[in-house]
């Protein structure tokens, strides 16, 4: 699953310029859209490739722990500190660090990183020498960073040092013509991942696809073609447009943050509050879990959907 499917000559074009260099790219776009995989493309063609890519999701983890989890720490450095912990930089040193949803990442945190990336060194929580490590960053947010510097909760001077080389993916709703490819590519590999016949797509099924507008992505689309994969055994792919969250005229006429609202709490309200799994929240709106806990944080949504 490591090809970049579809027309993105921009974003190919930057990654074969920087992924050689040792500068600090941030990768933007919303959830779904591909950071990730950029991420993984950018190590895979530098002379990182075979150390580490350590992948580390800002808003996966656990306000408290964040700070143990990316720089270690020594035993005894807090109540339950009873190991030692390396953190994420040491492990990526030579290698390449993949820091997800760096938007989310507390004030303590954020002053913290920027010591890291300025020195060179991290220090475990709780003492120790500094430890010098040799990291290649990569940080990808789906907020806009620029917004929350100026509205105060995201650092400045932080936000300058991320954004050496920016790399944005647009939403899939913005290039549908990417679609039919993405379709084809999906189908061909869970038709061989779940042993299906690989189907022909209907032109009306494209034509379903195309009017959707993927609030999640490609990852929507992905988790789309996995179930029609596993549901058809004709010849042709079929699709149920009810699998697709349609949005209603009066939705459309409101902001894109209230209509993900809306459509978060519809599928908590469907997923009777599950999120994991077949039929949870997180696969109906084609999500993460992680992402769609740090999505309902935002909404102030729990998971009965209110
Ligand atoms: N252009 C593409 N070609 C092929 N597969 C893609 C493409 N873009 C995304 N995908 C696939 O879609 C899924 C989601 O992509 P990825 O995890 O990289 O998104 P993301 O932007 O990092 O999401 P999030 O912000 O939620 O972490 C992955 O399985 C990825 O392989």
């Amino acid at each position: 699953m490591m090809t970049l499917v579809g027309a993105l000559a921009h974003v190919r074009r930057a990654v074969e310029q920087v992924a050689p260099t040792d500068a600090t790219v941030l990768v933007l776009g919303e959830t779904g859209t591909g950071k990730e995989l950029v991420a993984r493309a950018l190590h895979e063609q530098s002379r990182r490739a075979r150390a580490a890519f350590v992948p580390v999701n800002g808003a996966a983890l656990v306000p408290a722990l964040v700070a143990s989890e990316l720089f270690g720490h020594e035993p005894g450095a807090f109540t339950g500190a009873v190991k030692r912990r390396v953190g994420r930089f040491e492990q990526a040193h030579n290698g390449t660090l993949f820091l997800d949803e760096v938007g989310d990442l507390a004030a303590d945190v954020q002053v913290t990183l920027l010591r890291v990336l300025q020195e060179g060194v991290v220090e475990r929580l709780g003492g120790g020498d500094p430890i010098a490590v040799n990291v290649r960053l990569v940080a990808a947010t789906n907020r806009d960073l620029a917004s929350e510097v100026r509205a105060g909760s995201f650092r400045a001077d932080l936000f300058y040092r991320l954004n050496v080389f920016p790399i944005t993916l647009p939403p899939l709703r913005e290039r549908k013509t990417d679609i039919p490819a993405l379709t084809a590519h999906f189908l061909a590999y869970f038709a061989q991942r779940h042993r299906r016949p690989a189907t022909i797509i209907p032109a009306r099924v494209l034509r379903t696809l195309d009017a959707h507008d993927w609030p999640g992505n490609v990852r929507e689309l992905q988790n789309v073609i996995e179930r029609a994969v596993i549901v058809s055994d004709g010849n042709e792919l079929v699709i149920d447009p009810a699998w697709l969250a349609v949005a209603s005229p009066i939705e459309t006429a409101r902001t894109w943050a209230e209509q993900e609202k809306t459509r978060i709490s519809v599928a908590l309200k469907a997923a009777d509050g599950r999120i994991y799994g077949p039929g949870g929240a997180a696969q109906r709106l084609g999500l993460k879990p992680t992402t769609l806990y740090g999505k309902m944080r935002k909404h102030g949504l729990t998971r009965d959907g209110e």
